[in-house]
C-alpha cells in the first residue's frame, strides 16, 4: 500500500555505494530463497510471508509491546494514552507523526500490509488509525497512474475495511491533499469549496478517497477525519519533491527549471513545514470522536470531518529558489519554462479558520526558517555525518 515509490527510491539508493550494495543485495536474496523452501507448502503467500518473518508469539509480543502507551508519560489532555495504528510511517509525514506519538507516550503500531491489518486488529485494540500510506506526487502520476489507483483508492478501501470490522472501531484519520481544489479559482481555498474538478490523477485519487470516507462514515459509522495537506517540506522530506531536487541540483551545478503559469502569471505553492503539520496531526487524533459502529454495524450518526492544513502564506517558487540559493551559498541555473501539462496548478492558498478553530491548528514557521532547517538537515545527512540525529 506503500505505492511505488520509483523516483524516491532512485534517487535515495544513488547516495549508496556499489559493494554495499551488492552485499546487501545478496544477501536480501538468500533469504528471499531460505524463505522460499522453508515455507510450508500449504499457505498462501501472505500467511507464508507472515510465519516466516514473524512466529506467532514473538510476533504478537512485539505488536503488544509497540501498541502499549508508556505509562509515566502523559497524554496532552489528560484522556488517557491511546493506541494509534500508524500506516505509511517509512514515508514522510507518516515518520515525524508516528515518531510524535510514540515520544508523547502514545503507542504506536506500524504497517501497510492487508492480511497483518486484520491480524493486527486481532491483536489490538487499536482507538486511532493514522492513515498516512499513499502513492504522493502529482507529476509521477502521468507515468505510473496504477500506482495511485492501487494506493489511493484500493489501499484506502482496504484499511476502511478493517477498521469497520473491528470491535470497537478506530476512529481514522487520513491523509488527503490540496490538490483536490484543483482548478478552483476561489481564493484561499476553503473546505466549502467544490472540489470538482481536479488536474491530476494524484488529486482525482485524493478526491475519491474523501467520497469513500464519506460512504463509510454513513454506512458504517465510523468517524473519519481527512486532512488537506498543502506541499509539506522539510527534513527527510521526499527527493521528489521540488524544493528537495533544487537544493540536490543547485549544490551539483545542474540547472533547474522554474515553471511559470500563463502570461507569465508565477507559480505559487503555500509550501507547509512538517512540525506544523504534525501538530495538526495529532489535534485532529486528539479531537476525533469515536466511531459509532461495532463490528460492521452502525449504531448512529458519526463524525465526520476535513480540514486544510496549511501555511496560509503562499510564496512563489522562483521566491523559493532565492531562498535557497543563500541558504546553500550557491548562485542556480535557472531556467523559466511554461508550466508543463502535467497535473501542476498555478497556485494553492489554504483558509485554516476551520482547523484553527476546531483543533488549535495555527501553523508557525514560514518558509525561510523551514528551508533553514531543511538545508541544515540535507548538508548533514548528505555529508555522511549521520551520528547527529534529528529528532
Ligand atoms: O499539496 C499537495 O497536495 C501536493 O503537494 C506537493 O505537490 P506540489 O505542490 O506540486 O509540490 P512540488 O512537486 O514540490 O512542486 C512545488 C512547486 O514547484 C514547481 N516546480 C516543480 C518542478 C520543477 O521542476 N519546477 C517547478 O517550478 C511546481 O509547479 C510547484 O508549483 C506534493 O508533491 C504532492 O504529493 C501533494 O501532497
Amino acid at each position: 500500500m506503500a505505492g511505488d515509490w520509483s523516483p524516491f527510491i532512485q534517487r535515495r539508493w544513488s547516495f549508496f555505494q556499489t559493494p554495499r550494495l551488492i552485499f546487501w543485495m545478496s544477501i536480501f536474496a538468500a533469504l528471499l530463497l531460505f524463505l522460499f523452501f522453508h515455507s510450508p507448502p500449504d499457505l498462501s503467500p501472505d500467511r507464508r510471508a507472515l510465519a516466516s518473518s514473524w512466529d506467532g508469539h514473538s510476533w504478537e509480543r512485539r505488536v503488544l509491546a509497540s501498541s502499549r502507551p508508556l505509562s509515566k508519560l502523559s497524554a496532552s489532555d489528560g484522556r488517557g494514552h491511546l493506541s494509534v495504528l500508524v500506516t505509511g510511517a517509512a514515508g514522510f509525514v507518516g515518520c515525524h507523526v508516528a515518531l510524535t506519538l510514540k515520544r508523547r507516550g502514545d503507542g504506536v503500531g506500524d504497517i501497510n500490509d492487508a492480511a497483518l491489518l486484520y491480524k493486527l486488529f486481532d491483536v489490538v485494540a487499536f482507538t486511532h488509525v493514522m492513515h498516512l500510506a499513499a502513492q504522493a506526487g502529482v507529476r509521477y502520476a502521468m507515468h505510473n497512474p496504477g500506482s495511485y489507483v492501487h494506493s489511493n483508492i484500493a489501499g484506502l478501501v482496504s484499511v476502511f475495511e478493517v477498521c469497520k470490522a473491528a470491535n470497537p472501531q478506530p476512529a481514522v484519520v487520513w491523509a488527503s491533499s490540496s490538490s483536490v481544489y484543483g482548478l478552483n479559482s476561489k481564493i484561499p481555498f476553503s473546505e466549502k469549496d467544490q472540489t470538482d474538478k481536479p488536474a491530476s490523477l494524484y488529486a482525482a485519487t485524493k478526491k475519491a478517497g474523501e467520497e469513500i470516507a464519506h460512504a463509510y462514515n454513513h454506512i458504517y459509522g465510523l468517524s473519519i477525519t481527512g486532512l488537506r495537506f498543502f506541499t509539506v517540506y522539510g527534513p527527510w522530506g521526499r527527493p521528489d519533491m521540488a524544493y528537495f531536487f533544487f537544493t540536490k541540483d543547485i549544490l551539483k551545478g545542474k540547472p533547474i527549471s522554474i515553471f511559470e503559469g500563463p502570461h507569465h502569471q508565477s507559480v505559487a505553492r503555500d509550501f507547509t513545514y512538517i512540525d506544523d503539520i504534525v501538530k495538526g496531526c495529532l489535534a485532529s487524533i486528539d479531537t476525533a470522536q469515536q466511531s459509532t459502529g461495532s463490528g460492521g454495524k452502525k449504531m448512529g450518526p458519526a463524525q465526520l470531518r476535513v480540514y486544510n492544513l496549511g501555511n496560509t502564506s503562499p510564496v512563489p517558487v522562483s521566491k523559493l529558489v532565492s531562498i535557497l540559493e543563500k541558504l546553500l551559498k550557491t548562485k542556480a541555473k535557472k531556467h523559466v519554462q511554461p508550466m508543463p501539462r502535467n497535473g501542476d496548478v498555478v497556485y494553492t492558498h489554504a483558509n485554516i479558520s476551520r482547523a484553527n478553530q476546531e483543533l488549535h491548528y495555527k501553523p508557525t514557521t514560514d518558509l525561510q526558517a523551514g528551508l533553514k532547517k531543511f538545508v541544515r538537515w540535507y548538508l548533514d545527512y548528505y555529508s555522511g555525518n549521520r551520528k547527529r540525529l534529528y529528532w
